[in-house]
């Protein structure tokens, strides 16, 4: 699955940009929420993606919060109709509660951890999460470089997932383009976000297309 990520569209046109990205092959919209406490940047909230419905964009929408505290932001999105809520461990007070609380208002759950947090958060929410992101940037900006110490941790959480019996989504962030996307995909991910890689070129669908190109080369898929 490919997830464009919005933080790099332009925003003055953003329901024509996410038409186009999924008119392009896109098929998720990753949506990067961020509040300049738990990551040094701002970007948008809950209205805008209720907006994104309300202009008729049916696919699902990925919430990737970036806030602290957690759970009132999971509520206002559970209403604006976000589709996947992923959020990061240590930027809540009770994990489950969290998990719990996006699970109760229907949508998929997921913790995300940053290149240098451990994998022990997911030791006990094996049974309950439905995504996995793995952060290959520091959380904040898009258009960073892919950190590739995130190879060894795709594979390790890959084991995680065999190991659960659950079919487990393993998303992977930050710095994913056509040159990479397959070295991520051979570690295990088999969901990849790109904010700047496809927004930033003049042909969405040539980007994507280039992606699923690499994609169609893996020569060891996940178990
Ligand atoms: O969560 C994020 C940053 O915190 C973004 O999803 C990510 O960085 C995507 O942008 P790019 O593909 O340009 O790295
Ligand atoms: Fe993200």
């Amino acid at each position: 699955m490919i997830a464009p990520s919005i933080l790099s569209a332009d925003f003055a046109r953003l329901g024509e940009e996410v038409e186009k990205v999924i008119a392009a092959g896109a098929d998720v919209v990753h949506f990067d929420v961020m509040d300049n406490h738990y990551v040094p940047n701002l970007t948008f909230g809950s209205m805008i993606c209720q907006a994104l419905r309300d202009y008729g964009v049916t696919a699902p929408i990925d919430v990737h919060l970036m806030v602290s505290p957690v759970d009132s932001m999971i509520e206002q999105f559970l209403k604006a109709g976000a589709s996947i809520i992923t959020f990061h461990p240590e930027a809540t007070q009770h994990v489950d509660r969290s998990l719990q609380l996006i699970k109760d208002g229907g949508a998929d759950c997921g913790l995300v951890l940053n290149p240098a947090t451990p994998l022990h958060y997911l030791d006990y929410v094996m049974d309950k999460v439905d995504q996995i992101l793995l952060m290959s940037v520091n959380p904040g900006f898009g258009g960073q470089a892919f950190i590739d110490s995130t190879l060894k941790k795709i594979e390790a959480v890959r084991e995680m997932i065999t190991l659960s019996g659950r079919n487990i989504r393993l998303e992977v962030d930050g710095g994913i383009k056509a040159s990479n996307i397959r070295a991520a995909a051979e570690a295990g991910a088999d969901m990849f976000v790109a904010g700047s890689a496809i927004f930033n070129q003049p042909d969405y669908r040539q980007a994507i297309d280039a992606m699923r190109a690499e994609l169609a080369l893996v020569s060891r898929l996940p178990a």
